[in-house]
């Protein structure tokens, strides 16, 4: 459903990401981890059609995202980083503007509107200005304007960002229930927070993929080795100054 060949993307001279592949299936939820910089939201976006590949090919269900960017964009929800809002509106407007602009009407629009306020618990909050709403929710607001049209594949960027522990917990259930049937890469620093969410992980490190493993594989050669989960990524990680970011 998403698949990454051979991806490489270069800002100016600097190299941001390079040579990476991977594909995540439908029903899969891979975590996507690594230090500040590593790479992971320009991954994300360029995935996202937001940044253009370098060189190398990325497809979503089918489309690639360097000739066909709409269709792409027709299949995919995309929370990023700094999960842009418009601050005045209040929430109802906001989802109805993003819906309307996806071209979700009527009894459709209808329909959605109130699938993502229960799926993101947002009726307490929909009559109210984006700006009076607390980060939580905020997060919740920019996760709902990404899944309004029922995307089969699905990207966050650090979406636990700013979320107490209950939230955090809320937000796995959450993605428990969301997977069937769609492809979910979301980037965290959190290893716990991947650890009980994730089926695979994929770990980035000074823009190269370093590993691409079932969670349940790294566990068990934690295990063999006597070590910890969290010792065995951070030494993926090692040699990077800002690898102690990549914490439980
Ligand atoms: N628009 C840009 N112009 C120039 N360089 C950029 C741009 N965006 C990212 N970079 C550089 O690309 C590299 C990867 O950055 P990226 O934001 O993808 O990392 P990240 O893993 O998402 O980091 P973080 O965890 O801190 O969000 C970094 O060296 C960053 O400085």
């Amino acid at each position: 459903m998403i698949e990454v060949e051979d991806f490489t993307k270069r800002y100016g001279r600097d190299l941001a990401v390079e040579r990476f592949s991977a594909r995540i299936a439908p029903g899969e939820i891979v975590g996507f981890l690594g230090p500040n910089g590593a790479g992971k939201s320009t991954l994300l976006k360029s995935i996202a059609t937001w940044a253009e590949p370098t060189s190398g090919t990325i497809r979503v269900a089918g489309h690639d995202t360097r000739t066909d960017p709409l269709a792409v964009r027709r299949v995919l929800g995309y929370l990023p980083e700094h999960n842009p809002l418009y601050e005045g509106m209040n929430v109802d407007a906001f989802l109805r503007f993003v819906g309307r602009a996806r071209r979700i009407r009527g009894a459709r629009l209808e329909e959605r509107m109130a699938w993502v306020t229960n799926a993101c618990t947002l009726g307490d909050v929909l009559h109210k200005r984006v700006n009076q709403c607390s980060k939580g929710f905020r997060q919740r607001i920019g996760l709902a304007a990404a899944l309004l049209h029922d995307p089969r594949a699905i990207l966050l960027d650090e979406p636990t960002h700013g979320l107490d522990p209950v939230q955090v917990a809320a937000f796995r259930d959450f993605l428990f229930e969301l997977r069937d049937g769609r492809a979910i890469l979301f980037s965290s620093h959190v290893l716990a927070e991947v650890e009980a969410i994730c089926d695979r992980v994929l770990v980035i490190h000074r823009g190269r993929l370093v590993r691409d493993a079932a969670i349940a594989t790294l566990q068990d050669e934690a295990s063999a080795a006597g070590t910890t989960l969290e010792a065995l990524v951070l030494e993926l990680v090692r040699d990077r100054p800002a690898a102690s970011e990549v914490h439980s």
